[in-house]
């Protein structure tokens, strides 16, 4: 069995290829980073390293890699997969979607059997958005025949795996920590299950759980860190202000999901409480800049700040801390981050309330936008 896995970073590597090897899949990555790629071809194995007392070992074997760049390789891997797998980012599935749809453009012209394509990106119907890419590049018969042949189940990933900085460029240190959830309802029956992977029929209680309790906990860190001077999530957690904000938000987020979802208080409690500890890991060194990387998107309207915050005011609930959180997103300048540098100039082209109403799509004059402004002048 082959599973083709686009992105050999850090999930890439650190979660999803070490379970679908686990799972007896050969793996195969699809990666832009050449030093990665070669790598990985060169040796067919790299070793995942547990951030804990233990300092465990866990050797992955039978991967290999292919140069994301040619469409060709793409796309005669694609039509060969018994399994397809993401880990690069939300944005960047538009382009790995061409050739994905040039890969089942081939499937169909040889009868392949049927596929599921699993995006694991922090975001809401992430391999539904990868379906849109895909299906816009195909005819509208190839889009007939496809849809009874490939699905794209949504799933929600957990392991938060920082930025690497080992002399091998394969080795990867990962939390203990895992959960990997995957809509059951949009697969196909018959399916070789992923061990290790918790399968459920509806999915949205569990994504907006994981993106707006451990995202939302872990941006807010970030951003009151950033703010403060500091450079690891480990730093910001010792901080009794930021640790204060990151609880408040986290009170805010949880109440909209116990309310919208029924989940019980004390349960939400001791969720809350088990993310917080695993942002305090000491055999874990998280940069506050990766954690609060792409600031726009993480400001955008189905994001972790501005979704459960619009949800709980909706509610009637308390959105005043996620609000500061907000506003200090606003504040994330980092000049090595792409979004961050965008983000500073829409502010000042456009003035700040502006540059925060076209990104999170909240009126000017929302009460919400309001607060965030009241937070940012503070
Ligand atoms: N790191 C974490 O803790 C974590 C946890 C859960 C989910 N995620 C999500 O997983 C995704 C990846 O995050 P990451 O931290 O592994 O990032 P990363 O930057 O380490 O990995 C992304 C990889 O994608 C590759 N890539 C970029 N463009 C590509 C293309 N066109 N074709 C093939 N490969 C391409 C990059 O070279 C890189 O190796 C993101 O959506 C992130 O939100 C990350
Ligand atoms: O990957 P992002 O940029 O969406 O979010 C940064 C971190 O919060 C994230 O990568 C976490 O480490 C991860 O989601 C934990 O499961």
């Amino acid at each position: 069995m082959k599973a083709l896995h686009f992105g050999a970073g850090n999930i890439g590597r650190g979660f999803i290829g070490l379970l679908l090897s686990e799972s007896g899949y050969d793996v195969i990555f699809s990666d832009v980073n050449e030093t990665v790629v070669r790598a990985l071809q060169e040796r067919g194995s790299y070793e995942v390293k547990i951030a804990d007392e233990s300092e465990q070992r866990i050797p992955v074997h039978n991967v290999s890699a292919i140069d994301g760049r040619n469409p060709a390789v793409v796309a005669e891997e694609v039509a060969s997969a018994d399994l397809i797998t993401t880990a690069v980012g939300v944005t960047t599935l538009k382009h790995i979607a061409p050739g994905i749809a040039a890969g089942i453009k081939l499937r169909m012209e040889r009868g392949g059997p049927k596929l599921h394509i699993i995006a694991c990106e922090n975001a809401i119907g992430a391999s539904t958005q990868l379906k849109e890419h895909v299906m816009n590049l195909l005819s509208v018969r190839e889009q007939e025949t496809a849809v009874s042949l490939i699905a794209f189940p949504d799933s929600a990933v957990d392991r938060i795996v920082p930025l690497q900085y080992h002399e091998d460029p394969l080795e990867v240190t990962v939390e203990p920590f895992y959960e990997w959830v995957i809509d059951r309802q949009q697969m196909f029956n018959d399916v070789h299950e992923i061990s290790g992977v918790h399968y459920v029929d509806d999915l949205i209680p569990y994504i907006e759980r994981k993106l707006f309790t451990v995202n939302t906990g872990h941006c807010s860190t970030a951003y009151a860190g950033y703010h403060k001077g500091y450079s690891t999530i480990l730093e910001a957690v010792k901080d009794e202000e930021v640790i204060n904000l990151v609880y408040g938000a986290l009170q805010e987020t949880g109440s909209m999901l116990v309310e919208a979802y029924g989940f019980k208080e004390e349960e939400h409690e001791e969720y809350i409480r088990k993310i917080m500890d695993r942002f305090r890991n000491p055999y874990l060194s998280d940069e506050i800049v990766r954690v609060g990387r792409s600031p726009i998107r993480k400001l955008s309207p189905e994001d972790r700040l501005v979704r459960p915050a619009l949800k709980a005011w909706e509610q009637g609930g308390v959105t005043e801390h996620l609000a500061k959180v907000m506003a200090l997103a606003l504040k994330f300048d980092y000049a090595e981050d792409l979004e961050a540098v965008k983000l500073q100039d829409l502010i000042a082209e456009k003035g700040v309330r502006q540059a925060f109403a076209d990104i999170s799509g909240l009126d000017l004059s929302h009460e919400l936008t309001q607060s965030v402004m009241d937070a940012y002048e503070k």
